[in-house]
């Protein structure tokens, strides 16, 4: 087993998400949220920007440079693009790699060899050593829940792709869950229906705003209007259009109904006693997608239970892993993986 001994504040907690990368701690103690992409030169086969900068490049990128994500639904596709990543992220936070312990936060069942590529992909980036913290928990933990205590708490984290669900009480997991969707899967059923209804083609910043003025998961009681600009498909030319905020309802209603399924599922399994500690502390709500309009309301509605949502929700699995990291002896049970850089778990 890797040391679970604190190492002098020089540890780094990082949420590699389908969207955005987060990390904290480190010898800098800077706190980094930049998108997780590498943007490439195809022809000369070598990266040319990595975060920040890659996103920036891809807004305006000339067909030979492709940008390249490391990540689908919450596991790695590119083994190389993670590791570029990963290398440019960690040495950006810390000067003492060598020395640090990497936490990061992953998807609930993750396979061996997927836990492996995991920690195999942070050693190389330098790291002295890496622990795998099941995103719930890290979330359970940067909300302040009572993870320690009798008491069931359920966390539902929402990003960009995933959603990772989970109930922990008395110190261990009772029961958690990755499920492949998130705030991508509403913004693609949105420019699905834009093409569809109105003809038009629009920007990913155009289909992101309408969804954060007037995207909801709760029936609107006021039809708000949302006007915007696209190109019509028939004829190449701009064209002003208008969607109604109960259109867009519609368009997230349509999505979210597995995800109520999912969650309906997971309380219906838990032991009454667990059950019976939800409905009187609720659930935290966390990640992005925690921000949508109306979806704790729903959530609640649909499961008849308080929905919380923390500030900065996005930020509550990083934050998690930054607090754990103090602590990893008492949390040892939560660690679903470890290795050094000897090769050692
Ligand atoms: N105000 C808002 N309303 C609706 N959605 C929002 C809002 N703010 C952010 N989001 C959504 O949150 C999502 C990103 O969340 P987050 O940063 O937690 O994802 P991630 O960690 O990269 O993804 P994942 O955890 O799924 O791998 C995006 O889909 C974004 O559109």
């Amino acid at each position: 087993m890797s040391s679970i001994l604190p190492t002098l504040g020089k540890d780094v907690s990082i949420d590699i998400g389908s969207i955005q990368t987060r990390l904290m701690g480190g010898t800098r103690g800077t706190v980094i949220s930049e998108p997780s992409i590498i943007a490439t030169d195809t022809k000369q086969e070598k990266v040319v920007a990595v975060g920040d900068e890659a996103a920036r490049l891809v807004l305006r990128m000339p067909d030979m440079w492709r940008p390249l994500t490391p990540l689908k639904d919450g596991f790695i596709v590119d083994y190389r693009v993670m590791h570029t990543m990963l290398n440019y992220f960690l040495n950006k936070v810390s000067n003492a790699l060598r020395r640090a312990r990497v936490l990061v936060g992953v998807p609930c069942g993750m396979t061996d060899v997927e836990q492996r590529a995991m920690m195999d992909a942070v050693i190389q980036a330098g790291a002295r050593e890496v622990f795998l913290i099941e995103r719930p928990v890290a979330a359970a933990i940067g909300c302040g829940a009572p993870i320690f205590e009798a008491r069931g708490s359920m966390v539902i984290d929402i990003g960009g792709g995933t959603v990772d669900m989970g109930i922990v009480s008395l110190g261990g997991i009772v029961d958690s869950k990755t499920i492949r969707f998130g705030g991508s899967d509403i913004n693609n059923a949105l420019l699905r229906y834009v093409r569809e209804c109105f003809g038009v083609i629009v920007s990913d910043e155009i289909i992101e705003d309408i969804k954060h003025t007037v995207g909801t998961a709760v029936a609107p009681l006021e039809d708000a209007e949302y006007a915007f600009q696209g190109r019509d498909m028939m004829n190449g030319l701009g064209r002003r259009c208008v969607i109604h905020q109960s259109e867009v309802y519609q368009v997230v209603n349509d999505c979210i109904g597995g995800l109520l399924d999912e969650l309906k599922q997971m309380i219906r399994s838990a032991e009454p006693e667990i059950v019976a500690d939800i409905m009187q502390y609720g659930i935290y709500l966390t990640g992005g997608t925690a921000q949508l309009s109306g979806l704790a309301e729903r959530i609640g509605g649909e499961l008849g239970v308080p929905v919380h949502v923390p500030d900065a929700p996005e930020t509550k699995v990083v934050v998690g892993l930054n607090g754990a990291s103090s602590d990893l002896v008492s949390l040892s049970r939560f660690i679903v993986n470890s290795k050094n850089r000897k090769g050692q778990d």
